[in-house]
């Protein structure tokens, strides 16, 4: 089976869509392969499968071998993890660990299969269960420390039997629980209630809960502006007695990684303002690593991932 290797799988859900799942997702993969783990990112929202753009990878073609796919790679490992002293990589409290090797990273996506970006979200139910039941099984993902799931939003019975699919293709010791995304917005908020209820029903473990969207980091000054009443998702956390992992503002710079984020295919020793740029092929051709982690970690969203990437791994692996 596919998933035999693999350490611990995660879900990202959302009672609704536009909250940040996708981008809360890539950016705790990133940040956990940054910490020196090997990851993959499964991505399952057959109603907008966003992971590839995320990645700058959605015109990656996914390769076929005999018995599955090949996942895409986003990037291979720099550095294997036990060759990083155990605090080697961490530069004290409340500071961002420098990233100085990081794990692979790669990427799984119905996105990479679809002829057309609208035709899955026609698809009933049991289609959508049957693809995601395939993804499951047919993936080549080798050796894991972590695969992150992201799902498509809801709470709906179409979820519910979505999630138990998962759940039955991973042992109990692999299952280490879901992520649970939300905005400040009272509706939002309604909304994880049940996403809560959801976990609860399907015996999913809650890992904890991140609240997106709060605030906006002015581009001028880096200031953060509370847009909407801040810590709401603190303040239900508390109530349902479930772990919070954090706030995470707006930022523009993130969006522009995003849209920006098709890498560059430069020709090996392309100088650019007096740097070689590194390259190494892959299935979409030539991509950049070097300058989607230099993005990455120069977002201010980055520290804030970091710290919530280990308070994860310390609640998965104690
Ligand atoms: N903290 C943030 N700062 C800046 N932009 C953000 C942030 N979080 C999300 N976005 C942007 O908001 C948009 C929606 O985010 P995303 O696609 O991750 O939401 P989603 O919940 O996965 O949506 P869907 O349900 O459609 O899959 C994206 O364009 C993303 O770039
Ligand atoms: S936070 Fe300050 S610098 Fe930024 S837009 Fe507002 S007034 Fe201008």
């Amino acid at each position: 089976m596919s998933l035999n290797d693999i350490k611990h799988i995660a879900l990202v859900l959302s009672g609704k869509g536009g909250v940040g799942k996708s981008s809360v997702t890539t950016q705790l993969a990133l940040t956990l392969s940054l910490q020196g783990y090997s990851v993959g990112v499964l991505d399952v929202d057959l109603t907008g499968p966003s992971i590839p753009r995320f990645f700058g990878i959605e015109n990656a073609k996914v390769r076929q071998a005999p018995g599955g796919w090949i996942p895409v790679p986003v990037h291979d490992a720099q550095k294997p993890r036990d060759e990083q002293s155990a605090n080697g990589h961490t530069t004290g409290d409340g500071e961002a660990s420098q990233p100085i090797g990081h794990g692979s990273l790669h990427c799984m996506s119905l996105g990479f299969l679809l002829a057309n970006r609208g035709d899955a979200v026609v698809w009933r139910g049991p289609k959508k269960t049957a693809m995601v039941r395939q993804f499951l099984s047919d993936v080549h993902w080798g050796s894991l420390d972590y695969l992150l799931i992201d799902t498509p939003p809801g709470t709906s019975d179409e979820h519910i039997s979505l999630v138990e699919t998962l759940l039955k293709e991973a042992t109990p010791e692999q299952q280490a629980g879901a992520v649970i995304v939300t905005t400040p917005q009272a509706i939002s908020i309604s909304d994880v209630k049940k996403e809560i209820n959801f976990c609860r029903k399907t015996g999913v473990k809650i890992l904890g809960v991140v609240e997106n969207m709060a605030g906006f980091v002015c581009p001028n000054c880096s200031e953060c502006t509370n847009v909407f009443s801040k810590g709401g998702g603190e303040v239900m956390a508390k109530e349902f007695e479930v772990p919070f992992l954090g706030s995470v503002p707006i930022d523009p710079m993130f969006i522009r990684l995003i849209e920006e984020g098709k890498r560059p295919v430069y020709p090996e020793g392309t100088v650019i303002d007096g740097q070689t740029m590194e390259t190494n092929g892959h299935a979409d051709g030539v991509e950049d690593v070097g300058l989607l982690v230099e993005k990455y970690t120069s977002c201010s969203l980055y520290p804030i991932f970091d710290g919530m990437v280990k308070q994860l791994v310390g609640a998965i692996e104690t």
